[in-house]
């Protein structure tokens, strides 16, 4: 897809970046100039190893970084900045009404006395005003979308195992209809058919017109629902591609990226060698090149994410997509 056809963006984050400041000075580079955009419609996978910034960029979006956190750049959803909206905005008008959050840790964010239903129930209340029996019928509709056994309704958050912890949240993220989901790993602890379960239900969200933006260490789920995958590495997205090309022919363009890929059991099973560097001690030059095996000297700067948003690298040495030299 050229800039030119792209459907108008939902969410456009430009130049995002978050420094966390720590005791004795360290800042920790979370995330480094991160731009992309989302159209309603479209799902985008943000993959990449842990602790390479993807729940800090979504905490950035939803205003819930802690104290020591500094934020730059804009994140525009449909015009309003979220990074400097305010945290009044933020809770009275955007968490819930305008972005959903499936979160990381659902468990957390359910409280201990009420039941999965009380839970639902007061959330369908609170963003659609509806009452009595109309919030009944919404809680438990939510819940049949997210597989959550009706039967499990009235139990509390402590009696429900990870799977179901994690349909619950799911099903409180879609009660409101937002625009826009943010999906932060929606399948873990989650048996693979579940995983297709929950996926696709998520994808029925998308096609339903809503934005997704979903993370997920998960590669298979994320070739099942996305329509684009940013790959990030380092606190950088270093790849963002229409996911057709990146999961089938001709493949993801950045070394890291295809080093992801073939890490994956049902491919070539290979690992890539070596670990990530810490967010406080960034090399100066392209942050993979220790790892990669296209290094040269040329990879002493940071290389810049060029390309259409559906083809879109930042590598120096990126593998081509010409017709002749799909693999090269
Ligand atoms: N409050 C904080 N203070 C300092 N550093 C933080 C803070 N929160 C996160 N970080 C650091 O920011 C980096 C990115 O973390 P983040 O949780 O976004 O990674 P992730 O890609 O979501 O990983 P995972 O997939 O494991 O959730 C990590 O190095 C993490 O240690």
């Amino acid at each position: 897809m050229t800039a030119e056809t792209s459907p108008p963006a939902q969410l456009s984050v430009r130049n995002l970046s978050v420094r966390f400041r720590m005791r004795g000075g360290r800042t920790v580079a979370a995330v480094t100039d991160v731009s992309f955009d989302l159209a309603a419609g479209e799902c985008l996978a943000l993959v990449g190893e842990s602790g390479c910034g993807k729940s800090v960029l979504t905490s950035a979006l939803l205003g819930l970084l802690p104290g020591n956190a500094r934020t730059r750049g804009a994140a525009l959803l449909d015009g309003l900045d979220l990074l400097t909206a305010g945290e009044t905005a933020l809770a009275r008008t955007v968490r819930g009404r305008r972005i959903a959050l499936i979160p990381q840790s659902p468990a957390a964010h359910l409280t201990p006395v009420r039941t999965v239903r009380s839970h639902l129930e007061e959330t369908v209340r609170e963003l659609t005003g509806k009452r009595g029996d109309e919030a009944r019928v919404a809680a438990e509709r939510a819940a049949e979308r997210a597989a959550f056994p009706a039967d499990h309704l009235d139990h509390h958050p402590h009696e429900l195992s990870g799977g179901l912890a994690q349909r619950a949240a799911t099903a409180l993220a879609l009660v409101g209809d937002a625009p826009l989901l943010i999906a932060d790993e929606p399948t873990t602890g989650l048996d693979r058919d579940l995983v297709d379960r929950t996926v696709d239900e998520l994808r029925r969200h998308v096609d339903g017109g809503h934005g997704l933006l979903v993370i997920t260490h998960d590669l298979a789920a994320a070739e099942r629902v996305a329509d684009r995958v940013a790959v990030m590495y380092a606190g950088r997205v270093v790849e963002l591609a229409d996911a057709d090309d990146f999961f089938g022919t001709p493949g993801p363009r950045h070394p890291y990226a295809r080093g992801l890929l073939d890490a994956l059991p049902e491919r070539a099973f290979t690992p890539i060698p070596g670990m990530p560097p810490e967010l406080d001690a960034l090399p100066d030059g392209c942050a993979f090149a220790p790892r990669c095996p296209r290094a040269d000297a040329a990879c002493a700067t940071v290389p810049a994410l060029t390309g259409a948003p559906g083809r879109a690298v930042a590598c120096h040495h990126a593998h081509t997509h010409t017709p002749e030299t799909a693999d090269a």
